[in-house]
């Protein structure tokens, strides 16, 4: 917590004299920041490397991996009870001093971004700088919006982003310049100008995704150079107008950044970037994990369930009805969309934050769908632990993501995971740069089959 009084003490000093804000880009802060921490891991290495922090036990083997401390990340860390901090700050810290959009209120990903990278709190100046570097890189190249323009409607939004991001790696600097070869110690410049990059061209990527599929023929306006990444992916997606809305994206991209690297999507990107796979195909593969039902898909799972509840149980939507058909479901082996989590032990502040959104909206406390997701909140975790399965009864972030999205106007539950993937690109991306900095190795576990692991415990 001692990072955490640090970070939160500067941010007033700067706050009181606007004067000493810094105005330094993101990459001469990294710079600044880089040799401290590699001189820390250094010693980390040579003084320490025997250290014992824990035991390998069957059930980490055979259950996922859970609860093993075996990765290295840099920019969070998610406490089971408290849930995700971001280089020390808890997520209403970041909604007191992280610098939002002109006009707005809420974090934006620009100043997310910059915490996550260099472990501090951008100016306001240095967080204008960075959404104008991210506006200017913005567009795709003719040939990426030929191969989504060229994708089938009917394919998932998801394996299309997946399959923009990967063939944007055409232009990858990292690969570029690997091939002429540069030193070890330069890999992590080329890596942050391409995640950069990628970060700039998502929002023109992911709304031109939306358009193909859910308004084909619709054309795609021009990047505005004076506006932040999120308030520009708003505007492409045709939401621009929507004030509320484009303030909840920004909120929903900076709450999902990042949550520590043991996750399904963020520890795919570190996996392949560990082979030196440039960000795009890292991220790319990073998608598709994210793809899946159990992790980023849920927030689409949780408004498919929630209305399939309304239609079953009708404008009576009382605690009594709830239950009866969580119950059902669980009685036919499914699991309950947005609720447990594989480290959380409460619920997810991410969750609370989104909720507090709802709350200080009085047009939300009207909205059907809103109030059901909060009612089922309500029930919910009374009835999972009754079932006796779950080690986290309570909601995750996904189980309120979408209904907000809905209310206003995104109805189209099949692209939202494509929103979180906007998101989890500025921590994934994040990592592969520090993993660079920090030189860190090809990731290699050892595995066992059964009979070793018998082999091993007799
Ligand atoms: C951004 C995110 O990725 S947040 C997570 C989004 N995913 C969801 O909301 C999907 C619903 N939740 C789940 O499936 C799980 O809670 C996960 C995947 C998130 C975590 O999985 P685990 O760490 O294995 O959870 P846990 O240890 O509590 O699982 C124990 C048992 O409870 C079950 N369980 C866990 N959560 C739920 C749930 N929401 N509904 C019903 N059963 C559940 C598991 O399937 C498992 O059953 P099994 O013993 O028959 O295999
Ligand atoms: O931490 C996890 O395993 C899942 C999750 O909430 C996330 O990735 O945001």
């Amino acid at each position: 917590m001692l990072r955490r009084a640090h970070l939160l003490a500067s941010v007033s000093r700067s706050n009181g004299s606007k004067r000493f804000a810094s105005t330094k880009s993101l990459k001469e802060t990294l710079q600044e920041v880089i040799p401290g921490k590699q001189e820390q891991l250094r010693k980390l290495k040579t003084e320490h490397a025997q250290a014992v922090i824990g035991d390998v036990k069957v059930e980490n083997i055979i259950g996922g991996m859970r609860g093993l401390k075996a990765m290295l990340w840099e920019a969070s860390v998610l406490d089971p009870n408290e849930g995700i901090r971001f280089h020390g700050l808890s997520i209403p810290d970041c909604r007191k001093v992280l610098p939002s959009a002109p006009g707005g209120k809420e974090i934006i990903a620009e100043s997310m971004l910059w915490l996550l990278m260099t472990g501090k709190v951008p100016s306001e100046a240095q967080t204008r700088q960075l959404s104008r570097e991210l506006a200017e890189k913005g567009e795709l190249p003719p040939f990426v919006e030929k191969l989504v323009d060229s994708l089938p409607a009917t394919l998932h939004p998801m394996t299309q982003l997946g399959i923009g991001v990967a063939a944007l790696n055409h232009d990858s600097v990292f690969q570029a310049a690997y091939e002429k070869g540069i030193k070890k110690s330069e890999y992590w410049t080329y890596m942050l100008d391409d995640c950069l990059n990628l970060i700039a061209r998502l929002p023109a990527l992911a709304a031109r995704i939306y358009l193909n599929v859910y308004q084909p023929g619709t054309p795609l306006p021009a990047i505005n150079k004076d506006l932040d990444l999120i308030g520009n992916y708003s505007t492409l997606l045709g939401f621009g107008d929507n004030h509320n809305l484009t303030e909840y994206l920004r909120l929903y991209i900076a709450l999902h950044g990042d949550h520590e690297g043991g996750n399904a999507s963020a520890h795919t990107a570190h996996l392949v970037g560990s082979t030196l796979s440039d960000p795009y195909l890292s991220y790319s593969a990073a998608l598709f994990a994210l793809a899946g039902p159990l992790h980023g898909l849920a927030n689409q799972e949780v408004l498919r369930w929630q209305f399939a509840m309304q239609e079953e149980i009708g404008s009576d939507v009382s605690h009594e009805k709830i239950k009866e058909y969580l119950w059902k479901t669980l009685k036919s082996g499914q699991v309950v969309p947005g609720y447990g989590h594989g480290v959380l032990r409460n619920p997810d502040p991410r969750f609370i934050a989104l909720q507090e959104f709802c709350d200080a909206r009085p047009e939300l406390h009207e909205s059907s769908i809103i109030q059901l997701v909060k009612k089922t909140s309500e029930v919910a975790p009374a009835v999972l632990k009754e079932h006796g399965k779950t080690k986290n009864p309570y909601p995750n972030v996904d189980a309120t993501s979408g209904c907000v999205l809905y209310h206003y106007g995104l109805k189209e539950f099949k692209y939202y995971t494509v929103i979180f993937g906007v998101s989890r690109a500025l921590g994934a991306l994040t990592q592969l740069v520090w993993a660079r900095a920090l030189g860190l190795p090809l990731e290699r576990p050892k595995s066992l089959s059964i009979d070793a692991l018998e082999k091993l415990i007799t």
